[in-house]
Parts: structure tokens; C-alpha cells; sequence
């Protein structure tokens, strides 16, 4: 019995130019987090032993016949190598036709396609067991705070786990991960499960065959971030980016390319802590989103507001469209100011706000039977707890890796 886990994340610049090649800054939001419990199913039914995905956030519970599953695997002669990380689009296929059939809520959906692919390409036949994985998201799903990449490090984790592969370093783990953020997305630039896997800061260009690189701001990064409830998807957003690219290439991709300059002058300003540099960078690349056109009017209130109360500067942060904003603080803004700041956002329009510091740790494991039998039965009662009830706090509270509860958390 383990549980994995992965935070989410907030781009600092360069979020749907990302996806163009260019480079990106993103950094790690780890206090908010996705766990997932991998224990024994306890048996429902004898002669149908099955396999189950449990996700309170979403209110939903899937099973799938180990039969069906082990067939599956038989006739498409499937992971023959996990070091092999491929998109294999036949077996997306007969995901969707064969084991999706029932569910036709799209964000249920993605989120157990992503699964059982995952599940399919890593965990050998051998190994299948009959399991329950259950899912909990400390960070808003859907919001722009990278909740798919973080499932998708958590769950890309827990199989490799159960296919007893020896782990170098993480980036197998966040290879697959890739492939999962594909599932849902279509075409994910990647930054996202890399920083889920590698946590910290990140300067990150996807295709870079030297990888991503490591930033060392040397003054923490803090910002508010605020969280509209506006509901969006990232995979529509990303669409909506390349039609207009492919209607108006010549206009779009210097625009891309000035997003480019931003977020590589951004990473060197974060690094230096020129604070200054930072806001403006921070305010020129909002616009710039909202040339591509995925801002939205519920993103602009806390943009204004920004303004209004010159206390700093504001941008979408992930695909936009709704989802989260987050606000660069100046020297001047006092702490009156902030506190006014986030209770106008959230008492006139009902929004969510955090100051968080960002960085921190990527991925862990955490082994439960190594744990009391107390804690261990006070974790799993955790994840029991029906979808709205779930008290971010409590989870915080008992599993945060490095916080109150100080669990063993191999990091
Ligand atoms: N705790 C969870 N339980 C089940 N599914 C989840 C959970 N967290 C995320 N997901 C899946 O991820 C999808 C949200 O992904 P999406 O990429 O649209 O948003 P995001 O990752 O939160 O934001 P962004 O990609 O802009 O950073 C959900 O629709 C669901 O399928
Ligand atoms: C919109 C986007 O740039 C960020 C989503 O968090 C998409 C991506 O990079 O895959
Ligand atoms: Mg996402």
C-alpha cells in the first residue's frame, strides 16, 4: 500500500507559447497538490475481480473487469518495454471504444483515459492485481494550476512502482507523465508534468535537447494567486491558439516570438530579483495573452483591480480562458492594500485567493506500511470521504510532504 503524489504548478510567462517551441518559466505551486492511494481491492463480487478508480474531486467511481483489462493487453501485445515511452494511438482507440463507452462526462473521461492508458503502456501482465486508486486534489481542477499534469506525474509514478522498475532519476516518471498529459490535452508542450515531476523553478523549452533549467531566484518568489471558478479546458484553449495561428501565421508568430523574448528576459529578471523588470514583463505578457484571446472578462476584474489599487501587476496563469490569475506584488503595496485586494475578490465576486510562495519539492512516494497502524488507517480515511467534504486542510495537515505531520515521504 503506497500513495504518490505531485504538486501542481503556476506559469510565470510564456503559458499557449509553450506549446510553439518557446521558451517558458514555470514554477512549482507544492503545497497544492494531487495524491493517489494504491491499495488492495477489497473484493465486490468473487468472479469478477476488477480494477478501481476512485476520484472524490470529480464524484466519480469507475470499475473495470481485470478479464476485460488482461484481454485487452493479450490481443494488442501491449507493453513490451516501458523505457519505450509512445504515444500508440490504437490503443487510445480501443480505449475510447471499449472501456469509455459509459462514461460521458468529459472531464470524468479524460481523467480515466489517461488512467487506463497509463495503466495499459507501464503495468505488465503479471502484476495486475486486482487494485483501488483513489485520487485527491488539493489544488483546483481545471483551473489553470496544472491539476492533469499532476495526476498524470502521480499516476505515471504509482505504475512504474508496481512494474518494480529501478528509477535512475525522475525522468521516466515524467516521460510518461508526458504521454498522460496527451491523453488530455492533445498537445501539451510539456512544462507542465516537468515541473509536476521535478518541482523548483524551471526555465522550459519543449523539443530542447538540453532539457529544462533549473532557476535560483535569489529572493523567494511570492505572489497571490486568485481563482475565478470559472470553469474552462486547457485542450479547447490550446485548439482555439492554433486555429487563429493557422488563419494568421504571419501575425501570430512574432507575436510568439515576442512572448519568447519576455519569458527569457523574465527568468533572468526572476533570477537577479529585479522586481521592477518583473511587473512590467509580467503586464506585457498578459497582453499578449489576450491577443491570442484566451483571457476572459471574470481575469480582467482582478487585472483591474490590480490597477486600480497599484499595488503591482496581473496575468492569466495556465491556459486562461477563466481558471487562475496571479499577481506580482510591488514594493509599495502594503499589506491594507492586499488584504483589501483579496476581500473585494472574494467577497463582491465570490473568487478564491492564496499567497503562496512558489517552488518546492516535485514528486514523492510515500510507503504507508512503514507508518503505525493508526496513521496508516487515518490516511486511508482520507480518501473515503465524499468529493465535497474533503477537507484541504485536514490532507495538508496529515499528508503534505515537509509539513505538520512529517510523514516519510521519499522525496
Ligand atoms: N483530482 C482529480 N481527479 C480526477 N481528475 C482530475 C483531477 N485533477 C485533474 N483531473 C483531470 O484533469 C482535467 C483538468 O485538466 P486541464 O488541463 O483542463 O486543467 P488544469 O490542468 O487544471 O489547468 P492547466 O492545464 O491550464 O494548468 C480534469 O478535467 C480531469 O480530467
Ligand atoms: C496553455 C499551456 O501552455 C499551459 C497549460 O498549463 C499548454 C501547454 O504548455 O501544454
Ligand atoms: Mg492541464
Amino acid at each position: 500500500m503506497f500513495i504518490t503524489s505531485a504538486p501542481g504548478k503556476v506559469i510565470i510567462f510564456g503559458e499557449h507559447s509553450a506549446v510553439y517551441n518557446k521558451p517558458a518559466v514555470a514554477a512549482a505551486a507544492s503545497s497544492l497538490r494531487s495524491y493517489l492511494l494504491v491499495k488492495p481491492m477489497e473484493s465486490i463480487d468473487d468472479d469478477e475481480p476488477v480494477l478501481q478508480l476512485n476520484c472524490p474531486n470529480l464524484q466519480f467511481t469507475f470499475n473495470w473487469s481485470m478479464n476485460q483489462l488482461l484481454s485487452i493487453i493479450d490481443s494488442h501485445d501491449l507493453q513490451k518495454d516501458t523505457d519505450t515511452v509512445q504515444l500508440s494511438n490504437s490503443l487510445l482507440n480501443i480505449i475510447d471504444t471499449q472501456l469509455l463507452s459509459e462514461i460521458n462526462n468529459p472531464l470524468q473521461r479524460s481523467a480515466a483515459q489517461c488512467f487506463l492508458y497509463l495503466y495499459l503502456s507501464i503495468v505488465p501482465r503479471d502484476k495486475r492485481t486486482p487494485l483501488q486508486f483513489s485520487l485527491i486534489s488539493t489544488l483546483p481542477v481545471g483551473a489553470g494550476l496544472g491539476s492533469s499534469a499532476s495526476i498524470s506525474v502521480a499516476l505515471a509514478q504509482a505504475f512504474l512502482k508496481l512494474n518494480s522498475v529501478t528509477l535512475q532519476d525522475k525522468s521516466l516518471i515524467n516521460q510518461w507523465a508526458f504521454i498522460g498529459e496527451t491523453c488530455m490535452h492533445g498537445t501539451p508542450s510539456g512544462i507542465d508534468n516537468t515541473i509536476a515531476t521535478f518541482g523548483g523553478a524551471l526555465q522550459f523549452t519543449k523539443g530542447d535537447p538540453m532539457g529544462p533549467k533549473e532557476l535560483h531566484p535569489i529572493k523567494p518568489i511570492v505572489a497571490v494567486l486568485t481563482y475565478t471558478k470559472i470553469p474552462r479546458s486547457t485542450k479547447v484553449l490550446v485548439e482555439g491558439v492554433r486555429e487563429l495561428y493557422n488563419t494568421m501565421p504571419t501575425i501570430i508568430e512574432p507575436l510568439l516570438d515576442s512572448m519568447a523574448t519576455v519569458a527569457l528576459k523574465g527568468s533572468t529578471a526572476l533570477e537577479n530579483g529585479q522586481l521592477e523588470e518583473v511587473l512590467q514583463l509580467v503586464r506585457i505578457n498578459h497582453g499578449q495573452l489576450v491577443s491570442l484571446g484566451v483571457s476572459h472578462p471574470g481575469l480582467e476584474v482582478i487585472r483591474n483591480l490590480t490597477t486600480d489599487l497599484k499595488i503591482g501587476e496581473t496575468k492569466l496563469t495556465g491556459a486562461g480562458g477563466g481558471g487562475c490569475a496571479l499577481t506580482f506584488l510591488n514594493n509599495s503595496a502594503t499589506t491594507i492594500d492586499v488584504e483589501q485586494f483579496r476581500n473585494t475578490l472574494q467577497e463582491k465576486f465570490n473568487y478564491q485567493t492564496f499567497e503562496t510562495a512558489l517552488g518546492g519539492f516535485g514528486c514523492s512516494l510515500l510507503e504507508l506500511d512503514q507508518l503505525t497502524p493508526t496513521r496508516k488507517q487515518q490516511i486511508i480515511e482520507l480518501f473515503d470521504v465524499p468529493g465535497p467534504k474533503i477537507s484541504m486542510e485536514q490532507v495538508d495537515n496529515i499528508l503534505l510532504p515537509g509539513g505538520p505531520a512529517d510523514l516519510p515521504w521519499i522525496l
